[in-house]
């Protein structure tokens, strides 16, 4: 099959048009099978093991599906930890894998299964591929705080919009509620640090900070810097108060990391993530949990909805917003 110029550039242009990495993948998917008709094709995910190896997350069907990788897993692992294509023509259907790789890690796997596997088809993989991977990297790269490494702001409308469409109308109690939370939280007095230490100790701090948070935080909660010493948490369901004992246990920790004459204490505004909210309204929501806690001698947490049902702060502001839902 010989494939017309025109459309591949097509393609290239309609896969160069995303800007965030979800749809860029789809784009990858629907582009691989329009060109070359697979029977599957998958974007695997890897992981760090914990001797620092990337290793492929294959999910179970890739395995144990009839003429799967499992025949063939020592020479898939072989191929893509070398940065190799891995290529098996001599089963029907073939196999084809082509490692993703940003800053010499691999970062994702291109699978794919194809009754029949020509030299045409797996040159047009692997510059699919590797327009993938440029544009992957410039994706990562806009979502990326520099400082830091966690996601920016850009990042997080996108993610918020998954989380309130993806948490379920429950009716259970408080207690046992299972909902993604959202938390904003700040250093407290981060500029006098700044201007008794010099700004490149507070970078350290903050640095620090994220250090805490990544050993506190699970890999399902999102973390993000929104810029200075403002920081963002999605957190993954789960109850109010287990939640609420996580993000204790991070100020805590946070507060005893530095044995030196400074105390980094962090003031943190949270809110129950209910379906369909909006980003506006929750941010709201959390920033004025924030606010209250600024106000009212730092150093602590309090959750937006217990605020309001104390009427220490009004829900006023955000009756539009819930009246839409
Ligand atoms: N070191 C460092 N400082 C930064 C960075 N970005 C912003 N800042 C500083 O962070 C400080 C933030 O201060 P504010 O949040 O306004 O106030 P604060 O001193 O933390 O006081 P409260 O928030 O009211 O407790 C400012 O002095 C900024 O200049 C950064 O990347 N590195």
């Amino acid at each position: 099959m010989s494939f017309d110029m025109e459309v591949i550039l097509d393609s290239v242009v309609h896969l160069t048009e995303h800007r965030q990495l979800d749809s860029l993948t789809a784009s990858l998917i629907s582009t691989v099978r329009q060109f070359i008709a697979p029977i599957d094709v998958q974007i695997l995910d890897t992981s760090l093991s914990d001797d620092g190896r990337e290793e492929v997350i294959l999910p179970e069907h890739l395995l144990n599906d009839a003429g799967g990788l499992k025949q063939s897993l020592a020479c898939f692992t072989h191929c893509v930890s070398m940065r190799q294509i891995y290529c098996c023509r001599d089963t029907i259907p073939a196999q084809v894998a082509i490692p993703i790789i940003l800053n010499n890690c691999i970062v994702k796997v291109l699978w794919v299964k194809i009754t029949y596997l020509s030299d045409q088809n797996i040159n047009l993989l692997n510059g699919f591929a590797k327009v993938y991977e440029n544009f992957l990297g410039i994706v990562i790269e806009c979502e990326t705080d520099v400082l830091t490494g966690l996601l920016n702001r850009k990042a997080f409308e996108a993610r918020l919009k998954l989380a309130s469409e993806t948490s379920h109308k429950n009716t259970e109690l408080d207690s046992q509620r299972l909902s993604y939370w959202l938390c904003i939280f700040d250093i407290d007095k981060f500029k006098s640090i700044n201007d008794t230490f010099g700004h490149l100790y507070g970078d350290e701090i903050l640095l620090d900070l994220v250090t805490v948070m990544r050993n506190v935080f699970s890999e399902n909660d999102e973390m993000f810097r929104f810029g200075g010493d403002e920081f963002v948490l999605l957190i993954a369901p789960d109850t109010k108060q287990r939640v609420r004992a996580k993000c204790e246990r991070f100020c805590n920790e946070l507060c005893e990391f530095h044995d030196d004459n400074i105390q980094v204490t962090l003031s943190m505004g949270m809110t129950e993530i209910l379906p369909g909210e909006q980003a506006s309204g929750l941010l709201e929501k959390a920033d004025q949990a924030l606010y209250y806690v600024k106000e009212n001698g730092r150093n602590r947490i309090e959750i937006f909805e217990e605020l309001v049902s104390q009427q220490l702060i009004s829900l006023k502001k955000f009756e539009d917003d819930i009246e839409i839902f």
